[in-house]
C-alpha cells in the first residue's frame, strides 16, 4: 500500500514538474526566436514577458480588455517587473516595447529621428497603406498634412463650419427629443460623421451616409481584433467593409474627376476637391488610391472619437449632478450675455466656457478614446537606459499615463475642477498624441463637442434605459448597449 502511494505521488511530481517544464520551455520560445538574434543587446532589453509562441500576449490583453478591468494588463507588468515604465512583449504578431509612463511617451512621440509609425498590418490593410499611418514618405505625410489639416484647424476654417454643426446639432435633438428610445452612441456617430462628410465631400444623400457609416462600425470592430481573416471573424468582415467602403469612395472620385473634365465647376471647395488639385513640386498628383486611402483614414478618425467622447460627456453630466449644474449656469450665462439680435453661438463665446472645457478635458482624460498608439524603432534606440531594437514596434499606452495618481490623484474619478489652475507637464496629457502626428482634428472635435454640450445642457435630458449596463473596451470604450435611452425635452417635463 505504502509502496503504491510512494509511486502515485511520485507520478504527480514528475507530471507536475513536466508541466512547469512545459510551460517555463514554451514561455522561452518567443524569447528564443525574437532576442536570440540581438547578440549582446537583448541584455539591455526592458524587462518584460513574451508571451506564449505565436500568440505573445495577445491572449491576456484581449482578456483583460474584454473583462471589467483592462487595466489589469499593464498592471500585471507593474506587478512583475516593477514600475519601470517599458515592458517587453509580443503584441500583434511583433516583438515590441509597451510604454507606459510620461517622460517616454514623449520622447518616442517627438522623436521622428528614431521613430515611425508602426501600425500593425493588419490595420494597415483596413485604414490604407496610402494614409498617414501607412507607408507614405515622411516628406509626403508632412505635404498632404498640411494640405488636410488647414481645414480643420484654427480660427477662420472652424467659424466657416460653426453654424453647420450648430444647425445639425439643434435639428437632431429635437429629432431624437420625438423618437421614444434610441441608441444614443449610434446617433451621435452619425451626427458627427454627417459633419465630417460635409467638410471632406460637401454633402452626399442620407442613405450613402448611413450606408458608409455602417461600413465603418464594422470596419472598426476589426481594427483591434486578431487578424483571422476567416468567415465569422470581425476581421474578416471588417475587410469586407473596407472593400465596401473603397467601392463607393471611388465612384465619388470618379464622378468628381469626370465633372472636373467636363469644366464644372461650380462645386463647393471642399476637402476632396483640395486632394484632387494638389501636385507636389514636380507637379504630380495624387493618384485614386492615396486620395481614397486619406478619405478612409480621415473620415474614419474624424467621426468615431468625436461621437463617443460625446457621449461620454454627456454621460458623465447625467451621472454627476453638480457639475451638471455648474456647467448648466455657464451655458445660461453665455445666453444671458449676448446681445439680443445675436442668433447662435461665436467662436468667442466657444472659447470663454472655462468650465465646459474642463469637462471635456477631463472626459478625454478618463475615457482615453486611442487608449494605444503604434511606432516602430527605425535604429537601435536606448530610452531610461534600456535598449528597443531596429525594427521593434512601440506601443504607446496613453491610458496609463491618464490613470496614473501621482499625476492626476483618485484618477478613475470624474472630476472636472482637477483642472483649475492645471497645466499638464509635457507627456501627461494626450488624449490627441504629440509631435508631428498630433491629431490634426482636435480643434475640430473639441468645436463639436462644447457645440453639442451647450444646447443639451440648456434645454435636454437623457434617460438611460440600462443605466448599469457594463461596459466593452474594445475597439473603444462604450456601454454594451450603445447608450441606449430616451432624449428628453426639459421644458417639456
Ligand atoms: C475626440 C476626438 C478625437 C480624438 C480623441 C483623437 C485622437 C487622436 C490621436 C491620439 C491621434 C494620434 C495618433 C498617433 O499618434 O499615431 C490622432 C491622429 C489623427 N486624427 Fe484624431 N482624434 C479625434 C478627432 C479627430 C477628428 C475630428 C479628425 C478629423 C478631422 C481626426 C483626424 C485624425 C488624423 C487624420 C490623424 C492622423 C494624423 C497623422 O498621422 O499625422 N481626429 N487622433
Amino acid at each position: 500500500m505504502e509502496y503504491l502511494l510512494g509511486l502515485s505521488w511520485a507520478v504527480f511530481v514528475a507530471i507536475f514538474g513536466g508541466l512547469v517544464g512545459l510551460k517555463w520551455l514554451l514561455r522561452s520560445v518567443n524569447c528564443w526566436v525574437y532576442e536570440t538574434n540581438l547578440g549582446e543587446k537583448r541584455f539591455n532589453l526592458p524587462p518584460g514577458d513574451m508571451g506564449w509562441p505565436f500568440i505573445g500576449n495577445m491572449w491576456s490583453f484581449l482578456r483583460a480588455f474584454k473583462s471589467t478591468n483592462p487595466d489589469s494588463f499593464i498592471s500585471s507588468f507593474v506587478s512583475r517587473f516593477g514600475p519601470i515604465g517599458l515592458y517587453k512583449a509580443l503584441m500583434f504578431g511583433n516583438p515590441s516595447v509597451i510604454v507606459t509612463v510620461p517622460e517616454a511617451c514623449k520622447r518616442v512621440l517627438t522623436d521622428d529621428e528614431y521613430f515611425k509609425p508602426g501600425w500593425p498590418r493588419s490595420t494597415l490593410k483596413l485604414i490604407g497603406r496610402k494614409s498617414f499611418i501607412g507607408s507614405i514618405t515622411y516628406e509626403e505625410h508632412k505635404r498632404l498634412r498640411r494640405l488636410t489639416s488647414a481645414p480643420v484647424n484654427g480660427h477662420e476654417a472652424l467659424s466657416i463650419y460653426l453654424s453647420y454643426i450648430e444647425e445639425n446639432v439643434k435639428l437632431d435633438l429635437e429629432k431624437w427629443a420625438g423618437m421614444g428610445q434610441i441608441e444614443f452612441l449610434t446617433e451621435l456617430r452619425r451626427l458627427t460623421f454627417r459633419i465630417i462628410m460635409y467638410i471632406f465631400l460637401s454633402s452626399e444623400s442620407e442613405q450613402v451616409m448611413e450606408a458608409l457609416e455602417k461600413e465603418y462600425t464594422t470596419l472598426n470592430y476589426g481594427v483591434r481584433a486578431m487578424a483571422i481573416n476567416l468567415p465569422g471573424f470581425a476581421y474578416y468582415k471588417a475587410l469586407k467593409a473596407r472593400r465596401n467602403l473603397v467601392a463607393i469612395f471611388q465612384s465619388i472620385v470618379d464622378e468628381r474627376r469626370k465633372r472636373r473634365k467636363e469644366g464644372q465647376t461650380t462645386l463647393k471647395k471642399d476637402m476632396m476637391e483640395a486632394l484632387l488639385e494638389v501636385q507636389d513640386e514636380n507637379g504630380r498628383k495624387l493618384d485614386d488610391e492615396e486620395i481614397i486611402d486619406v478619405l478612409v483614414m480621415y473620415l474614419n478618425a474624424g467621426h468615431e472619437s468625436s461621437g463617443h467622447i460625446t457621449m461620454w460627456a454627456t454621460l458623465f453630466l447625467q451621472e454627476h449632478p453638480e457639475v451638471f449644474q455648474k456647467a448648466k449656469a455657464e451655458q445660461e450665462a453665455v445666453i444671458r450675455n449676448r446681445p439680443p439680435t445675436q442668433k447662435g453661438l461665436t467662436l468667442k463665446e466657444i472659447r470663454q466656457m472655462d468650465y465646459l472645457s474642463k469637462v471635456i478635458d477631463e472626459t478625454l482624460r478618463v475615457v482615453t478614446f486611442s487608449f494605444v498608439v503604434f511606432r516602430e524603432a527605425k535604429a537601435d534606440v536606448n530610452i531610461s537606459g534600456y535598449t528597443i531594437p531596429k525594427g521593434w514596434k512601440v506601443l504607446v499606452w496613453f491610458r496609463n499615463v491618464h490613470f496614473d495618481p501621482e499625476i492626476y490623484p483618485d484618477p478613475k474619478k470624474f472630476n472636472p475642477s482637477r483642472w483649475d489652475g492645471l497645466t499638464p507637464k509635457a507627456g501627461t496629457f494626450l488624449p490627441f498624441g504629440a509631435g508631428s502626428r498630433l491629431c490634426p482634428g482636435n480643434d475640430l472635435a473639441k468645436l463639436e463637442i462644447a457645440i453639442f454640450l451647450h444646447y443639451f445642457l440648456l434645454d435636454y435630458k437623457l434617460e438611460r434605459q440600462n443605466p448599469g449596463c457594463g461596459l466593452m473596451y474594445l475597439p473603444h470604450q462604450r456601454p454594451k448597449d450603445n447608450c441606449l435611452g430616451k432624449i428628453k425635452r426639459v421644458s417639456q417635463l
